[in-house]
């Protein structure tokens, strides 16, 4: 990660300099000339954003000229359309950027999408000024090993044999090739979680510059016709005067009143179609792919793919919050500031189930987009932190079209997949001024890291006076 105390690149004296920015090129979605005219920056917003981290190597080291646009009437997106040795630059060109990508690139990805519509302007500006961090702990705690079954606290060969050897024999781990395998695995693991910031920044920047979508109405921001009218209805009431939970719940499916599940549809049959369509497109495609998360193998990050903004963000902020807010107010459901959002895909030969595990979330919507497909039912016992948490475990089946909602330190798992695929959109909901207390991952005050995005939640903020009863 690029240390955030360290000196920032002066300021370029032109800005013909970021003109050649690959990193420009491909994060505007070829569409710089919305930001640029000659050699002039001609936003406001972009002239404050002057201090561009990459050009002083787009200016020595870029391995060959890149496109020059013209004037906004003269230049067209193929002007800009930049392949071949990009990945190598964009790459070269983060390893020697200074500082954070997010706050600069928010600020440049701020106009006119590739495909005519606008992307939330909002949720730019808010990348663009809020500094979301992660835990430390993230580079050496749960780390997870399918086959052993376990999650890992890993810092070195000593001290993985200190605390697991016992355990990671009775697993299966007996020989010494098992146990080189496993490290040089969790090594290789640590340093993708080091990586992965940086990387997904380049990984989105790209597929905006080169990705052409099959479905490209799902870019455009959320319409009130993708929605279930059941979930509109159960918002709505959420935010009406004198809403309270009793009403709130007549409106949604109880799954489990103990554990606290509810059910509700979310999209309209429709949208999941053509969400789905475009899923599998991007798929097929030749595209660079980053892990939805450090179980699943198989997916698809939304914030990489440039549907954060259009779709889960309003999502969360117009409909999930409020709704939240009224069912888990102790768990910060009415502080909700950022997330975390991917697709799951389980087939016959890739990813079939799910190990048990809670999420790094304070509250999670897990909604069915389809296809067909038997088995792959959710399993949840309780909370985390309770020591007979597996004991009972409630079996839920999904519903395509349907979001599941839960607090994160539920414990859970998906049982096999049978037959067919299922495809599933994640959002693991957070609150800052929860998770700034106490990082749900390694249990203590999380020591902050600066990251790109929405990082894992944290802010350096002083967290808002809120009601937690959980994780104390
Ligand atoms: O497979 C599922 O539906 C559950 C996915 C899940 O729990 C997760 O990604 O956190
Ligand atoms: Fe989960």
């Amino acid at each position: 990660m690029p240390n955030p105390s360290s000196p920032v690149q002066p300021a370029p004296r032109s800005c013909l300099r970021i003109h050649n920015c690959p990193v420009l090129h491909a994060a505007s979605g070829g569409s710089a000339k919305r930001f640029l005219v000659g050699d002039r920056v001609v936003s406001p917003a972009l002239s404050a954003s002057c201090d561009c981290p990459i050009s002083p190597r787009c200016d020595s080291g870029a391995t060959r000229p890149y496109p020059v646009l013209g004037t906004p009437s003269t230049s067209s997106r193929e002007d800009v359309f930049l392949r071949g040795p990009i990945q190598s630059s964009l790459t070269s060109a983060v390893k020697n950027c200074q500082r954070p990508l997010a706050a600069w690139l928010g600020a440049l990805v701020y106009g006119r999408t590739r495909y005519g519509g606008w992307r939330g302007r909002f949720a730019m500006a808010t990348a663009a000024q809020r500094r979301f961090c992660r835990c430390a702990c993230f580079c050496s705690q749960n780390l997870y090993v399918a086959r052993y079954g376990l999650h890992l606290h890993f810092r070195d060969e000593h001290q993985l044999r200190r605390d697991y050897g016992p355990l990671l024999r009775s697993r299966g781990c007996v020989t010494s090739k098992d146990f080189q395998q496993l490290l040089e695995e969790l090594e290789q693991e640590v340093g993708r979680r080091r990586r992965l910031g940086q990387e997904s920044v380049v990984r989105k920047a790209l597929i905006a510059s080169s990705y052409h979508p099959a479905r490209p109405e799902v870019y455009s921001s959320l319409q009130d016709a993708a929605l279930a009218p059941e979930f509109m209805a159960a918002a709505e009431y959420s935010t009406s005067p004198g809403a309270d939970l009793e009403g709130l719940l007549q409106r949604l499916e109880t799954v489990s009143e103990e554990k606290r599940i509810y059910r509700v549809p979310v999209f309209s049959a429709k949208f999941c179609q053509t969400l789905l369509e475009e899923l599998e497109h991007f798929e097929q495609s030749d595209m660079p792919k980053g892990r939805p998360n450090t179980m699943n193998n198989h997916g698809v990050l939304m914030y990489e793919l440039g549907l954060d903004d259009p779709l889960v963000t309003p999502l969360r902020e117009r409909f999930l919050l409020p709704l939240m807010a009224l069912l888990y107010p102790d768990y910060g459901g009415g502080y909700l500031d950022s997330h975390r959002a991917f697709v799951v895909k389980y087939a016959l030969g890739q990813d079939l189930e799910l190990g048990c595990h809670y999420d790094n979330a304070e509250l999670t919507l897990n909604v069915a987009l389809g296809k067909d497909f038997t088995g792959g039912a959710l399993y949840f016992g309780g909370l985390f932190q309770s020591p007979a948490a597996l004991k009972e475990t409630l079996e839920v089946e999904h519903v395509v079209g349907s979001g599941i909602l839960h607090r994160g330190g539920q414990l859970h798992g998906a049982r096999p997949l049978c037959k067919g695929e299922r495809w599933n959109l994640v959002v693991w909901l957070r609150a800052s001024a929860v998770r700034n207390r106490l990082c749900p991952m390694c249990c203590q005050k999380p020591e902050l890291v600066d990251d790109e995005g929405f990082g894992d939640g944290f802010t350096r903020e002083e967290p808002t006076t809120v009601d937690v009863c959980v994780l104390t």
